[in-house]
């Protein structure tokens, strides 16, 4: 008989900023129990499910979560009482209680919170690891990294407009080395800053935040640290960018502060590609502002052919604003972000429509990440391609990124490696 669930509850816990987060908890009939906890992000999209924050301004700045735990304790334990642990079941009751197109009511981090926990205390009665149980079945394997190595942006107080400057170990043929690539990439780029009396402080996901004049010294900070570390750009290493340009949007233009000039969509889509032409980028995240779809589909019919290019804020994981994606053509991508949306089931549909239209997928952690490693499980579970867990420190990454050495180690042998575009 399939163990029903007898009790679902939640606590303010903190994140990497040290910021309040849910983390909720889940007993079935059987004894089986099972926790999750969720991510929050700075650099958020409009369109993002809405996480519940107290605004008490006494409590953590009016950033705590007693609002959305509570919610886990009440309501949400009420109607999943007696219930099992079956996850679109499950995810159903939760978007049915909340009630809202934005999950703003119960919260998507109560919501996100529970509904996780459902999926570890469904594997957990199945007798699988998360990643074999998000699999349902089907065939997995391990994600290629896209790793942070300098940071600007919301996650580095703005030192350059641009967020992300992240490395692709595209030449490693297996996980474990790839890992052992970034690693040391991201050591090198620490030694060529200090050579040059350039800070080494690190930024919100542990990439370095330096003060630099543009975006192309970033990039050519990358060139020599990847030279430092032994390793050949272009070859082993190819680059991603993480415009995230919603954040620097003025509602018709784009406003480089760091460079002190604004630009149009066109002339930001042609700086774009010259930086392209001019290093190894491979992949670029959010070029453009979340509601600019017309210079969207302009950018990716121009640079589409060769760059990968990922809509963040853009698709917000969402299956309409996808579906939008698909037909207009507005990017190849989607990254995927469990918060984004709120729910288990939801995500899991978003990578499949995107698999199904030939959109690579890149699961992502927040700029705010607990140690929930449930992100690897679901790049292995649902053989994603690629996976983005900020820079390889703090516990809150090494968490996904150990877990992954993990699951390589346990598959072993038969231990696919998506490799870089594949899916394994
Ligand atoms: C991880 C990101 O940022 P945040 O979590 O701050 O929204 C991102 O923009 O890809
Ligand atoms: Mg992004």
């Amino acid at each position: 008989m399939t163990p029903t669930i007898t009790g679902a509850g939640a606590l303010e816990i903190l994140d990497s900023r040290g910021r309040p987060t849910v983390e909720a908890h889940l007993a079935l009939s059987d004894g089986t129990t099972a926790r999750a906890s969720v991510p929050s992000g700075a650099s958020t999209g409009r369109h993002e499910a809405v996480e519940r924050r107290d605004g008490d301004p006494a409590r953590y700045g009016g950033r705590g979560v007693l609002g959305a735990v509570e919610a886990v304790n009440g309501e949400i334990a009420a109607a999943l009482r007696g219930m099992e642990p079956q996850q679109r079941t499950v995810d159903q009751a939760l978007l049915a209680l909340d009630a809202t197109a934005d999950k703003s009511r119960l919260g998507a981090n109560a919501m996100l919170a529970v509904s996780l926990a459902t999926a570890r205390a469904a594997a957990k009665v199945a007798g699988v690891p998360l990643w074999r149980h998000l699999a349902g079945g089907g065939p997995v394997s391990l994600p290629m990294p896209m790793v942070n190595i300098v940071s600007g942006g919301l996650h580095a107080g703005r030192q350059l407009d641009f967020q992300d400057f992240l490395a692709i170990p595209a030449g490693a043929r297996t996980y474990s080395e790839a890992l052992e690539w970034v690693v040391r990439l991201h050591g090198a780029m620490g030694t060529v800053l200090a050579e040059r009396g350039l800070s080494t402080l690190k930024a919100d996901e542990g990439g370095y935040g330096p003060r630099l004049d543009d975006h192309r010294a970033a990039l050519r900070l990358m060139d020599d640290a990847v030279a430092r570390a032994g390793l050949r750009p272009g070859d082993d290493v190819v680059y991603a960018l993480d415009v995230a340009a919603t954040h620097f949007f003025t509602g018709d233009a784009y406003r480089l502060d760091s460079e002190g000039r604004t630009l149009s969509a066109d002339a930001l889509a042609q700086y774009i590609g010259d930086l392209a032409a001019e290093h190894p980028i491979a992949s670029v995240e959010d070029p453009l502002a979340e509601d600019d779809w017309p210079a969207w589909a302009a950018f990716t019919q121009r640079l589409g052919d060769g760059l990968q290019i990922v809509g963040d804020d853009l698709f917000t994981t969402n299956l309409a604003r996808l579906d939008r994606g698909i037909a207009e053509r507005s990017a190849n991508a989607v990254l995927v972000k469990m918060n984004q949306i709120g729910t288990i089931s939801e995500t899991l549909d978003v990578v499949a429509r995107a698999k199904e239209a030939g959109f690579r997928t890149v699961i992502s952690a927040r700029s705010g990440e607990t140690e929930d490693p449930a992100l690897a499980d679901l790049a292995v579970g649902t053989r994603s391609g690629q996976i983005k867990v900020g820079s390889v420190t703090g516990g809150e990454r090494l968490a996904k990124y150990n877990r992954l050495l993990r699951i390589e180690r346990e598959l072993g042998d038969r231990a696919a490696f998506a490799g870089w575009g594949g899916d394994g």
